[in-house]
């Protein structure tokens, strides 16, 4: 199987260029980030260059973190903050030959929201599609985004149709999901088709998947039996220093798995 570093949340404790080169040393066969707007499109191109790693993905920036912002593509009256965070992303995912864009979609309910969160990802959706590049929509659980718009897979489905468009899918996060619908390796195989990214961590404290309710052995066998072979997404809080909480992938790559 394939591992790509989260570094929203693996070795976050250096700038990305230096991240990027931490994951390739530690086997990591692939990298993603949440928000890389701070450092030069062309730093993180030339880490990617040197390690030879792949950037799978990056996020739309969030709004106002400090009013609370979580994403604004459902809020209604939102939409020109949105898009304008939607054209970034794009920009910068270009730039550094990232394939996946994070839209998201912030703190909203109802009708309106699901009608504002729509259009908008429709024009995600068309400003992606010349460069190739897909647009993903992530459930996120209750208990760590009260009030986020996006909770389901279900929905997400839901979402996926209303908007029509081949470059639209799931972040199939094993985390978020366990902890709102559990029954993960049913639903990784009859969301397949619809899913552009997998991602994982412990459940219930977010740590590395080696403890806690799933059992990511069987999960990941499951997956890799699914002939799903893309990178999976290692999106999980180390609690300190990355390189000490890496047996999993140590165990892993000296079983062959
Ligand atoms: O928190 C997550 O699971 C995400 O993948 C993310 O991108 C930030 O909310
Ligand atoms: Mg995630």
């Amino acid at each position: 199987m394939k591992f790509s570093a989260n570094l929203g949340f693996l070795w976050n404790d250096r700038p990305l260029p230096d991240a990027i080169r931490a994951a390739e040393a530690a086997g990591f066969d692939a990298v993603e980030c949440h928000w890389p707007y701070d450092i030069p499109a062309d730093a993180v191109k030339a880490a990617l260059s040197e390690t030879g790693l792949p950037m799978l993905g990056l996020n739309t920036r969030r709004g106002d973190v400090s009013a609370g912002d979580n994403g604004l593509s459902a809020i209604p009256g939102r939409e020109a903050g949105a898009r304008a965070a939607i054209d970034e992303a794009i920009n910068y995912a270009v730039a550094i030959g990232a394939a996946n864009i994070h839209v998201m979609a912030g703190f909203a309910a109802g009708d309106e929201a699901f009608q504002t969160f729509i259009a908008n990802l429709k024009y995600a959706c068309d400003q992606a599609a010349p460069h190739g590049t897909t647009i993903l929509i992530e459930p996120l659980n209750k208990y760590d985004a009260p009030g986020y718009f996006l909770t389901t897979t279900d929905q997400a489905l839901a979402i996926i149709k209303a908007v029509g468009a081949p470059n639209l899918k799931l972040m199939f996060d094993c985390y978020h999901v366990q902890l709102m619908e559990g029954d993960l390796t049913h639903k990784i195989a009859a969301l397949l088709p619809s899913i552009g990214h997998i991602q994982f961590a412990s459940v219930p404290d977010r740590g590395a998947p080696d403890h806690g309710e799933i059992n990511f052995d069987h999960v990941f066998e499951v997956i890799r039996q699914l002939d799903y072979d893309a990178p999976l997404g290692a999106e999980y809080k180390p609690g300190g220093n990355t390189d000490d909480t890496l047996g999993w992938l140590k165990h892993r790559s000296a079983a062959g798995l």
